[in-house]
């Protein structure tokens, strides 16, 4: 890892910010040395197993679990929510279907913002109301853009399921079996907060500008997109297909670290003894390969992470286990990163308007390191 670098007449540089802690934040808490994830003080897998996507969401946006009565709030809110506007549909449908899917939802965020009914408006109520809008939309953006690309016309929203029930129905025309629901609703939960995590902090800077929570939503997404964040679940499945069968873990591995390929699902800035979120999925994931009759992968991913432990001690972080339970869900390898997008709105949202609520600028500073003052010559 990189670390800091100082010498007697310069200031100290913390390239990639390693280890600054650039400001507060109550929503959660990362703590490496025990491997745990708060949120709002709930560890991460307690809720994974006792409460649903949409009371996470709630808890993150409101700093409690809800009421029966604020649930149901919420529930009719995001469910009447749930269709594209025109505008919106539009702008997917005349995206060329070879783009990334991050792009769609990138651009799908930014008119969604742009045709908000309350675009200017900034107080935290709006910004509340905006937040629950956006998440509520973002499942049909995902499941048109991966429908359009397989030629299959769009699915109607309904208002009688769930978050997760919902998002299924709207990829595939079907709500599938309840362990596909329950590891997709897991999924979902582990992957709604972290922290000041690259995308996070993206969204954090826009909106210390006081931008609006729109713009600050659009740039996250960008910074998700990346093989080193979010992007990461999608190459994790790039790279089982490279890999192929499980017995050719080890000899795909030595001569990948030869090349000096980094193994994606594999480190984390933060977490050096494992991620707290990996078991939880992991348990999904083996549910969903059995009920799937996927053993063949669950090999593959024992076989690959058993040797990558071995050679390098470095550990899965929950892209790794959430590549595979995408693909055999039915999901399309890039339609990964977009569902990452989906889950992790919530903690964007919920970190835009405590960076508004407690705002200072983020503005750091550079050593400079180019050429000492010179003259212009003559032109
Ligand atoms: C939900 C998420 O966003 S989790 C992160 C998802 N990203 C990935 O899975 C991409 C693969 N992983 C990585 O690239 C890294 O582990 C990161 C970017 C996540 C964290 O990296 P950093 O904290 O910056 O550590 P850094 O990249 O400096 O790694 C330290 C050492 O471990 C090695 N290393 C770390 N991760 C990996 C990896 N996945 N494959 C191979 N080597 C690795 C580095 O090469 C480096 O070795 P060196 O000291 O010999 O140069
Ligand atoms: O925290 C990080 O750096 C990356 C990560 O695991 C996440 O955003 O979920």
């Amino acid at each position: 890892m990189t670390g800091t670098t100082s010498t007697a007449d310069a200031p100290a540089i913390r390239k990639g910010l390693v280890g600054v802690i650039a400001d507060e934040t109550a929503i959660s808490k990362v703590n490496p040395d025990t491997n745990s994830l708060l949120y709002r003080g709930y560890p991460v897998q307690d809720l994974a197993a006792h409460a649903s996507f949409e009371e996470v969401a709630y808890l993150l946006w409101h700093g409690e679990l809800p009421t029966t009565a604020q649930l149901a709030e919420q529930t009719a809110t995001e469910r009447a929510s749930r269709a594209l506007a025109p505008v919106v549909r539009d702008a997917v449908l005349a995206l060329p279907t070879t783009c990334h899917p991050m792009d769609v939802v990138r651009t799908a965020v930014s008119v969604h913002g742009a045709n908000d009914p309350q675009a200017e408006d900034s107080s935290p109520e709006a910004e509340q109301a905006k937040a629950l809008r956006l998440w509520a939309v973002l499942p049909a953006v995902v499941a048109l853009d991966q429908r359009r690309r397989h030629g299959l016309p769009e699915v109607e929203p309904r208002d009688d399921l769930s978050y997760a029930e919902s998002f299924l129905w709207l990829t595939f025309g079907e709500v599938p079996d309840p362990v596909v629901v329950r590891a997709f609703e897991v999924s979902m939960v582990l992957y709604a907060e972290h922290s000041f995590n690259a995308s996070t902090f993206t969204a954090r800077v826009i909106a210390s500008t006081l931008s609006d929570l729109h713009s600050a939503v659009t740039g996250a997404v960008g910074a998700l997109k990346g093989a080193l964040h979010g992007g990461a679940n999608e190459a994790v499945m790039a790279t089982f297909e490279e890999i192929g069968t499980a017995d050719r873990a080890e000899t795909w591995l030595d001569e990948a670290l030869a090349e000096r390929r980094k193994i994606m699902g594999f480190g984390h800035r933060v977490y050096k003894h494992g991620d707290s979120r990996v078991p939880t999925m992991k348990a999904s994931l083996d549910e969903l390969l059995e009920h799937t009759g996927r053993q063949d992968l669950a090999e593959l991913y024992d076989a690959l992470e058993a040797a990558m432990t071995e050679r390098k001690g470095i550990l899965p972080n929950l892209d790794y286990p959430t590549g595979p339970a995408y693909h055999v869900m039915g999901f399309d390898t890039p339609t990964f990163t977009p569902l990452f997008v989906a889950a992790r709105v919530v903690g964007w949202t919920a970190h835009v308007m405590e960076q508004h609520a407690h705002n200072a600028l983020i503005r750091p500073l550079s050593a400079y390191a180019g050429p000492d003052q010179r003259e212009v010559p003559e032109r």
